[in-house]
């Protein structure tokens, strides 16, 4: 029932419901019987007896201890009874397809009253597009198939690729000629910011094992085809991967070696006709790889390595690899046993693999910090939050000199890292994929980097502020906890730290004057 229809009640008169069979409460001007139900809650009876509590405005205890959502579940909110007399009720979580309210819950960007030079008004209507159908659609999946564990439900694979969201993601090119894109966006104005909207929009779902799970794999397994393999090639499985009919990952490490990608040891071989790979050997750690048809790998082979794409076949075995995150990503253990693959599979020149592979490697990387930056943003959010209504020694937790520190520093990481991303987004747009291959290799495995320390110290930032909840999988904590689980998967994956670094500083030396001198 609306509150206009609900009964009013003064202050006084809810005082007089304070016994243990006749129990009201006042949570945000909105009156509770919580008679029948102080019996069934999960944080105990006593509680609500309470003196401040029982017949009393019991909204920053609630506040203090349990979500906004949890008064909204239907079970709890058919438990109010009416209205306090000449008061409404005024608190809000978050608003379905709405902008945050909250400061730094945005990007400038979309802060109200700020400015930036990248985007346009297509941007801006993409990312309302986008916003709407990750509140109302892919959220609910997106809590659901994370707690069960199994991978994105096929309607909403179906509705990605209905709405083009599946093909956005493969970036700027000529695969999005004549389609019609969300926010009314045309193929040929859609640019790197564009995807980097699509990508953090999706990220606000804090799911992560679930993100990976919305075939990141054809985010990194696809480009290969698109932009190295033959016209044959892309014509049969670019559009089965965009209609969501099949599935694709990546597949380069190995229980063998995982950033050491020359280190590889799956081996490939010709037929004496030339015309075929006989394939051996493993991968691990491969995303979306449990329910692959396809999967682009990296081989050793006799003029080195060399990337191939294998269909799921005979001598082709994956199994589930259970992570840290959840098994909605369909992480693989995978193994070829003597598969028969067409050398016309070969994407490059048969030795060129390494070149394939990197040049890939800048766009994946770029994927993990659009998603990494939204998700730290989302986390300085929920620290915002919790810190004002959250009391400890008789005062918000925010009133302590040593948590807003903590907080600026967790601002300050998070605009760095998008405002970095957000530069190097307009390099990308700027220029060609070879001269992204040649100038942003070691720019974006900074970046990289950067994000990711970034992340994980905002995570450990997070728990020391939430404390016990930081680390308990439902509550107050939830997202909290899932960030500091899972921040190091983006750590690893795409290249770990260290050797990012490296290659970064490496290709900053080859391109070193050869007569400058202090
Ligand atoms: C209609 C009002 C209330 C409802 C529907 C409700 C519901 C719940 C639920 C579902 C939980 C499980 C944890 C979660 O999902 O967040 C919980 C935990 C808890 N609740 Fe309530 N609650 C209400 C009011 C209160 C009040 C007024 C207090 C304290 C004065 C309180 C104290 C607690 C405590 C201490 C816990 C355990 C929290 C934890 O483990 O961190 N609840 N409540």
């Amino acid at each position: 029932m609306a509150d206009k229809q609900m009964k009013r009640y003064t202050r006084e008169e809810v005082a007089k419901h304070n016994s243990n069979i006749d129990l009201w409460i006042v949570i945000d001007s909105k009156v509770y019987d919580v008679s029948k139900f102080k019996s069934l809650h999960p944080g105990g009876e006593a509680v609500f007896l309470e003196a401040e509590i029982a017949g009393q405005d019991a909204t920053d205890a609630f506040y203090s201890l349990h979500r906004h959502e949890v008064i909204l579940r239907p079970q709890f909110s058919r438990l109010q009874v009416g209205i306090l007399t000449d008061e409404e009720s005024v608190i809000y979580g978050r608003v379905c397809g709405e902008p945050s309210t909250i400061p730094y819950g945005e990007p400038t960007w979309l802060s109200d009253g700020y400015y930036s030079p990248y985007y346009k008004e297509s941007h801006r209507n993409l990312q309302k597009a986008m916003r709407k159908f990750v509140d109302d659609i892919l959220l609910p999946d997106a809590v659901a198939r994370e707690a069960d564990g199994k991978r994105p439900s096929t309607r909403i694979v179906q509705a990605m690729t209905d709405l083009n969201i599946n093909t956005m993601r493969m970036g700027p090119g000529p695969h999005l000629k004549g389609l019609e894109l969300m926010g009314g966006v045309t193929s040929e104005e859609y640019d790197y910011f564009h995807e980097l909207i699509v990508f953090q929009e999706i990220a606000r779902c804090g799911e992560r094992g679930y993100i990976d799970g919305l075939q990141s794999g054809a985010v990194i397994g696809l480009p290969p085809i698109i932009n190295f393999g033959c016209e044959a090639l892309k014509a049969k499985i670019v559009p089965e991967i965009l209609s969501g009919e099949k599935f694709i990952c990546l597949a380069v490490s190995e229980a063998f070696a995982g950033s050491d990608v020359a280190g590889l040891q799956c081996k490939a071989t010709k037929t004496p006709d030339q015309k075929h790979w006989i394939i051996n050997g493993s991968k691990k750690w491969i995303t979306n790889g449990t329910f692959s048809d396809y999967f682009t790998i990296g081989c050793k082979t006799d003029k080195g390595l060399t990337a191939i794409v294998v269909e799921r076949g005979e001598g082709v075995e994956t199994r589930l690899i259970t992570t840290s995150y959840s098994t909605a990503s369909g992480t693989a253990y995978i193994t070829f046993d003597n598969v028969k693959v067409p050398v016309e599979n070969t994407l490059g020149p048969e030795g060129g693999g390494i070149f394939v592979i990197l040049s890939n490697f800048n766009h994946e990387r770029w994927t993990m910090c659009c998603n990494s930056a939204r998700s730290q943003r989302m986390i300085v959010e929920e620290c915002l939050k919790w810190t004002s209504q959250r009391f400890a020694f008789g005062k918000p937790l925010n009133a302590q000199a040593v948590v807003r520190n903590r907080l600026g520093a967790m601002i300050s990481r998070t605009e760095s890292v998008q405002n970095w991303l957000e530069n190097i987004t307009h390099q990308m747009c700027n220029m060609s994929y070879k001269e992204q291959a040649q100038r942003l290799a070691g720019p974006i495995a900074f970046l990289k980097l950067y994000c990711t320390r970034c992340a994980q110290q905002t995570a450990i930032d997070a728990v020391q502020l939430f404390g016990g909840r930081g680390l308990t999988k439902s509550g107050m904590g939830q997202l909290i906890e899932q960030f500091y689980r899972t921040a190091p998967f983006d750590a690893v994956l795409g290249g770990a730290e260290d050797v990012l670094g490296d290659l970064g500083a490496r290709q900053a030396m080859r391109q070193m004057p050869k007569n400058v001198r202090l």
